[in-house]
């Protein structure tokens, strides 16, 4: 039986961690770990030699260098949708929070100490005016990035009596089918910023949505809107938001990243990257990552990777050495695989292959053992990056 070194990094919640079976060694001081679990602290995958596998513990991958990792050949995992509804929660706890002017309502009840009786009662009734404020319902609510949050972000605001507008370029149609009747669907993003009191940005942080909440971004926003980012700080130009909110283009940021730009600003309210943080959302990415990286450590079945295809094969009682393959996707590398075993009288009970477009992934089932030295000739193999045994008998 194989036996697995794991390192966590960041505090994984205990019940994700308990389903570590004793095959399983388990530390976050592990130097040589096979697989890593790993919240928002970044990684860096050349300490670690025989490292095959990250998963995240969340949705944002930018603290991992999947490029790097996809050319080592290590796969890393995410946990779509196990943290979407705290982010929602929160989103709307601040929508409100902003609306009705609580946090300051709340500072200035803390300030009514000494105050007693009707003296205190006075005070609250007279001053009370200073914090009146505005409805979420009937207003306008705009969606940019309608994934696992953006579609439950998008809900609420209908739910919460909202008019609601969204845009994706790139509609995933498992969100698309989950997404309300009600929330109207823009064909692009100007659509929505024309539109929208509140604009909330639920985009994954690449090379292509940095600074996407730029000057051109604001200035297509409705007079006095409010910008919400609970998706990652560089997504948006901090100093083109100080510009919109001293024009008075927007009236309020509300952001979970802290920045030394926005701290102590007026109108910006600042949560501590709390957006992931309930008990809910702690155990179920944790219970996710470990379930998706122990099913890739002993079975070599991937789901959830952002960098290689979804595989997901049961070995027969009757497989000997399940071999894996990970390969550039290009013409003839099953060919060249079946005929080494072919060579070396290896036969292939099943094979399964996938691809993404980069990645070519291959799971093959074989009746026999396969020898180092087969392993060895694979992998030297023009294209391949990477091979794996995994024995059963
Ligand atoms: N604040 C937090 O604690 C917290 C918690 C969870 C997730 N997040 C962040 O939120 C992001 C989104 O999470 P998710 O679970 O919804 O991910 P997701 O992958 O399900 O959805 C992201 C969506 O953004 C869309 N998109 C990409 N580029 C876009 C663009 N330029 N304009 C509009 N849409 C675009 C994608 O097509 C996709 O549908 C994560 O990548 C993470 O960075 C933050
Ligand atoms: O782990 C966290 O606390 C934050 C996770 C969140 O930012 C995510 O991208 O899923």
């Amino acid at each position: 039986m194989d036996s697995y070194r794991i390192k966590t990094i960041n505090a994984i919640a205990a019940e994700g961690l308990a389903l570590f079976d004793d095959r399983y060694q388990v530390s976050p001081d592990e130097e040589n770990p096979h697989g890593i679990v790993v919240r928002s602290s970044p990684v860096d995958i050349d300490s670690y030699p025989e490292l095959l596998a990250i998963a995240r513990a969340g949705a944002g991958v930018n603290n991992i260098p999947v490029d790097a990792a996809t050319e080592k050949g290590i796969c890393v995992f995410n946990t779509p949708g196990a943290n979407a509804n705290a982010v929602v929660e929160l989103v709307f706890t601040m929508l409100g929070i902003w609306l009705r002017n609580v946090h300051q309502g709340i500072s200035f009840c803390q300030e009514l100490t000494g105050l007693k009786g009707e003296e205190l009662n006075q005070e609250v009734e007279a001053r009370k005016k200073m914090f009146k404020g505005v409805e979420m319902a009937g207003k306008t609510l705009g969606v940019i990035g309608l994934g696992q949050i953006g579609v439950r972000v998008a809900n609420a605001g209908v739910h919460h009596q909202m008019r609601v507008i969204g845009f994706d370029p790139f509609p995933v149609m498992g969100n698309i089918h989950n997404l309300s009747p009600d929330v109207e669907l823009a064909r692009s993003r100007k659509e929505v910023l024309e539109q929208a009191d509140y604009v909330s940005v639920h985009v994954p942080l690449n090379k292509n949505t940095r600074g996407l909440v730029s000057t051109d971004f604001l200035k297509v926003m409705k007079d006095g809107a409010v910008l919400f980012n609970y998706a990652r700080g560089p997504v948006v130009d901090e100093d083109a938001v100080l510009e919109a909110l001293a024009s008075g283009k927007l009236s309020g940021h509300i952001t979970d990243f802290p920045s030394e730009k926005f701290i102590g600003h007026e109108q910006i309210l600042i949560t501590p990257h709390l957006g992931a943080s309930t008990s809910e959302s702690e155990e179920n990415c944790a219970c996710m990552a470990v379930s998706e990286l122990k099913s890739y450590l002993e079975y070599g079945n991937i789901t959830h990777s952002v960098n290689f295809p979804n595989v997901e094969a049961i070995p027969t009682v009757w497989v000997h050495t399940r071999l894996i393959v990970i390969n550039h996707d290009k013409p003839g590398m099953i060919g060249l695989v079946t005929n080494i075993l072919g060579k070396h009288h290896i036969n292939i009970m099943s094979y399964s292959n996938e691809s993404n477009g980069t990645v070519g992934y291959n799971i093959i089932d074989c009746e026999n053992a396969v020898s180092a030295e087969v392993q060895q000739e694979i992998e030297a193999c023009d294209g391949v990056i990477r091979t794996r045994v995994i024995t059963y008998k």
